[in-house]
């Protein structure tokens, strides 16, 4: 079994378990679930943009523990502090050793978009993320069908979330041609072989339609890497371990972002 069945079968369960001990109605009772939300593609997009969305990442299952201890009410807020766009933040435990109100703390010190990052199969998870504070939501296409894709992401928009669409391929573009979402992510990190390859991400925007918001995932470690891909028409660069390996993600990041070049 592959890690996403893994993950998705652990998922299902866990969702189970979460659905009777919070039921929805008292999910709806959180003060961000009827706030509004701050749009990642605007943040992404605007003059002068560093296009990063720093990750707040724990441990993940192809590393191990990458910054078990991390504080989820510093990092983020100097993630924000050394100029990245937008924020992501793990929330699932079993894999990436999220703890629990990770997503909650980091919300509380910044107003900037929030990506609830976790391996969304249930509409259930789509109200967690908004009564968490998210601002938009992951959808991976290879857990997931087209019409799930699709059902999902317009449940996150009746929320008022925007959707991030992860793909891997080309069969999982055309396959996902009609789904409405925000931002289209390209993961350069093979699920299967965990290989990274950032030529492939390359290859695989130019399918992409110009003005579709396109997001680089994964394995990024250099600021020209960045550089390169800007000029490719990438809008925004999701960078975790990188950062999150050093004692000091924020100053790594501050370091990153002074290293690019603001081209837009
Ligand atoms: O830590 P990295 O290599 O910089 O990668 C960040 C992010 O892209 C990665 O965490 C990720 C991409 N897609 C995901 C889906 C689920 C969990 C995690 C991910």
């Amino acid at each position: 079994m592959n890690i996403l069945d893994k993950i998705a079968q652990h998922k299902r369960k866990e969702v189970a378990e979460r659905k009777s001990l919070y039921p929805i109605q008292l999910l709806e009772k959180s003060i961000y679930f009827d706030s509004p939300t701050v749009k990642m593609t605007d943040y992404l997009t605007r003059k002068n943009a560093s296009g990063i969305i720093a990750e707040f990442k724990r441990q993940s299952p192809s590393k191990g523990a990458i910054n078990p201890y991390a504080n989820p009410e510093e990092v983020p807020l100097q993630y924000m502090q050394a100029g990245a766009s937008a924020l992501s933040v793990l929330t699932d435990n079993h894999f990436f050793g999220a703890k629990n109100h990770d997503l909650e703390t980091a919300r509380k010190f910044n107003y900037c978009p929030i990506l609830r990052k976790d391996f969304m199969l249930d509409e259930y998870q789509i109200v967690e993320a908004k009564a968490m504070g998210a601002d938009c939501i992951l959808l991976i296409a290879k857990m997931i069908s087209p019409a799930e894709v699709k059902h999902l992401a317009d449940f996150a928009k009746s929320l008022d979330l925007q959707v991030l669409l992860e793909i891997h391929n080309e069969n999982e573009i055309k396959a996902n041609e009609d789904a409405s979402v925000d931002l289209i992510g390209i993961n350069n990190r093979n699920l299967d072989t965990f290989e990274v390859s950032i030529e492939h991400s390359i290859r695989l925007a130019e399918l992409l339609p110009k003005e579709l918001i396109k997001i680089a995932e994964s394995g990024i470690n250099d600021p020209n890497t960045v550089n390169l891909l800007k000029k490719e028409g990438f809008d925004g660069f999701l960078i975790g371990e990188y950062f999150m390996k050093n004692s000091n993600p924020g100053e790594k990041c501050q370091q990153f972002i002074k290293a690019l070049n603001h081209v837009n």
